[in-house]
């Protein structure tokens, strides 16, 4: 199996898969994580482009693979296109084939374009989330690099090698928006879980030093409190606060419920924010009515003289 100080395939590199017979020609390596490197390819003869992904350890590998499958058939638009062995050398690796997905993370988008956005990039990751629970299974490394998103804001999940069965320990974590590092609950993966790692997300993503104080706590005397009062202390919240506040708790009964819910606040805060716009009048109109007003004054004086 290839390590994560094997030197990279160079642009040019032909994969063939053994059992699918496919073959992929390397553009150029679009990242390395924990777990794998991950490819730009091109199908041999064929169009398009797919992000292919070669795994350090082959059982971490074939689980992901998994759980993708198992997805396959929940999904319009499914992630995963194949997956199959290649020769390395002499040695045989597994890798998979998935959806490219062109953008950049989602706390990189969220610099470049705005907190604004998060209100619909927020819904739309929501309701992947929702999907990935209703076939029961929990994300689990819920966070900013593993969340892409388009130019156009398509929101993407990547990277779903810490993906458990609900029940089972969650697989892969990172600190900030693990719950137990909060001491808010266990590690099982659940939906409630997910929603936590939301929540903190969307924390970070609005107030990013405030979190970075937070989570300077003594690991025994951090909680969930400090992050309702990092809320209450920033107006950027405000719009988000309830929602988060629940998520935090972990009171939403299912990942469906909390859609359904920042959907109506997204909404019902953009209402308000419309109508708070304070509406000008145009100055053609104010001309028009100062005329207008000056055509009836002397209609009203020629009247009353004749
Ligand atoms: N489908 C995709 N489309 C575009 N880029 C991708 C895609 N999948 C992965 N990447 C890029 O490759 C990088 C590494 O991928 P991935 O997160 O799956 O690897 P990993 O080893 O599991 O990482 P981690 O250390 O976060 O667990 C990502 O950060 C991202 O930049």
């Amino acid at each position: 199996m290839t390590t994560s100080s094997s030197p990279a395939y160079p642009p040019g590199t032909v994969i063939t898969g053994k059992w699918g017979r496919s073959r992929y020609i390397v553009e150029r390596l679009l990242g390395k994580g924990a777990n794998g490197k991950v490819y730009l390819v091109r199908p041999s003869g064929g169009r398009g482009r797919y992000a292919l992904k070669v795994g350090y350890d082959a059982l971490d590998l074939q689980s992901e693979i998994n759980v993708l499958n198992a997805l396959k058939e929940q999904m319009p638009d499914p992630y995963l296109v194949e997956a199959d062995d290649h020769l390395e050398g002499s040695r045989e690796v597994t890798f998979y084939v998935m959806r490219y997905i062109e953008g950049s993370p989602l706390h990189r988008f969220i610099r470049a374009r705005g907190t604004e956005w998060l209100a619909l990039i927020g819904l739309k990751l929501l309701e992947k989330l929702s999907v990935l629970h209703a076939s029961g299974y929990a994300f689990g490394d819920l966070k900013p690099d593993n969340v892409m998103v388009s130019a156009y804001g398509r929101v993407e999940l990547i990277d779903y090698g810490g993906v458990s069965r609900f029940g089972r320990s969650v697989k892969q974590f990172t600190e900030w928006y693990d719950r137990g590092y909060w001491n808010a609950g266990s590690r099982t993966g659940d939906g409630s879980y997910d929603l936590f790692s939301f929540a903190v997300m969307c924390i970070g993503l609005l107030d990013e030093k405030a979190l970075r104080e937070a989570s300077c706590q003594l690991p025994q005397t951090r909680s969930v409190s400090d992050l309702q009062q990092l809320m209450r202390r920033n107006p950027v919240f405000k719009p988000y606060a309830a929602w988060l506040n629940k998520a935090l708790a972990g009171d939403f009964a299912d990942s469906r419920e909390a859609l359904n819910e920042w959907k109506r606040r997204i909404y019902e805060a953009s209402e308000r924010h419309v109508r708070q716009i304070p509406v000008r009048t145009p100055r053609w109109l104010k001309n028009a009515f100062g005329i207008s007003a000056a055509v009836l004054a002397c209609a009203i004086y020629l009247f009353l003289r004749s």
